[in-house]
């Protein structure tokens, strides 16, 4: 084996940026945990994204992190700190993007994000320097000196990210940082989370979008009612379903399938067939001949996504944004 790895976590395990385990909390008055047992490790150099639906208790699992809520059990080591005993040594190794955007009225983004660099202990040049840069990774130089109330709720979200990002802690937590973002920029953010955590950040991405956790993720916690339902590599999650394609089919009153194939309805007018592989050709010369009839509006056949996957773990009715 050789002696030194040059990615860290490919083969070798460094030590985590985060470990988590057997987390419990339940909030006063209610019933169901709204965490119920969560275990998980995020490493350096790695993006570790926890996927869920609203409500799944991804922000009760940040805000225990970040020592804003005590949990009722279990245990969180930032870098190896126990974080429940010691929230304020363990906040100082986390810069975090939260759900809801600081207010930087007064400020311009390029401001902004120099302040907390500047905070966060970093030198003069070098915030300035960072601080460029992720502006410019971002496409955001047109509104970098714009003050602050002028500017969009997507350019004040990629503000927030860069705030997180302009002097990183060992732990990066992202909470849904690419609302409000446009699909082009949205690219962007995810290449700059990606050269975050190859800087050696680990970066811990909590989304409720499923494309976003396969485009910019390494790792996967799926969450579900408190509990992980799901975890590993995006490849590791979707690798049972490679024997499968799916169907989708366009149209209020479907035809029948061919024999044993069934299409299970997966949004308004419009409904899913899982297809084994070796029966591909047929399937499409049957959606071909049913678009010629009018029976359907159009089809498509795709391999399996890690929405496929996301679905089948949680069911249909998760409330899932693809
Ligand atoms: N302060 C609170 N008091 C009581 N219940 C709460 C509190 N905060 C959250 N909950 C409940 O705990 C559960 C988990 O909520 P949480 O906000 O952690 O989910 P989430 O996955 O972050 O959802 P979203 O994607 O909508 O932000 C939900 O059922 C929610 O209603």
């Amino acid at each position: 084996m050789p002696a030194h790895h040059p990615h860290p976590g490919a083969t070798q395990h460094p030590d985590p940026v985060l470990s988590i385990e057997r987390l419990i909390k339940h909030y006063r008055g209610r019933t169901a945990p709204a965490n119920d047992g969560i275990s998980l490790t995020a490493r350096p150099g790695r993006v570790l994204g926890i996927l869920g639906h609203n409500g799944a208790g991804k922000t009760t699992l940040v805000n225990q992190i970040v020592g804003l809520l005590k949990p009722s059990s279990g245990t969180i080591r930032v870098a190896g700190i126990d974080a429940v005993a010691h929230p304020a040594r363990a906040r100082e190794l986390v810069s975090v993007q939260a759900q809801a955007n600081v207010p930087i009225t007064g400020l311009t983004p390029r401001t902004a994000i120099e302040l907390v660099g500047r905070i966060r202990g970093g030198e003069r040049g070098e915030v300035r320097r960072r601080a460029s840069q992720l502006l410019e990774e971002l496409d955001l130089g047109a509104w970098a000196d714009t003050p602050a109330q002028k500017i969009s709720g997507g350019v004040a979200r990629l503000t927030a990210f860069c705030m997180a990002a302009v002097r990183p802690g060992a732990l990066v937590i992202l909470d849904e940082p690419t609302n409000d973002v446009d699909p082009a920029r949205r690219r962007l953010l995810w290449d700059a989370i990606r050269a975050t955590a190859e800087a050696g950040a680990g970066v811990l991405l909590v989304t409720h979008n499923v494309r976003e956790a396969e485009r910019a993720v390494d790792d996967l916690v799926v969450l579900d009612r408190g509990r992980v339902i799901g975890s590993g590599t995006p490849a590791q999650l979707t690798a049972h379903l490679r024997s499968q394609l799916f169907l989708e089919l366009d149209g209020t009153a479907l035809p029948r399938l061919p024999d044993d194939l069934e299409a299970v309805p997966t949004g308004p007018a419009v409904a899913t067939a899982a297809i084994p592989t070796e029966r591909a050709a047929e399937a499409v010369a049957w959606a071909q001949a049913a678009v010629s009839r009018g029976d359907i509006e159009r089809f498509s056949l795709t391999p399996a996504s890690l929405e496929d996957a996301y679905l089948e773990l949680v069911g249909t009715d998760a409330g899932v944004a693809a």
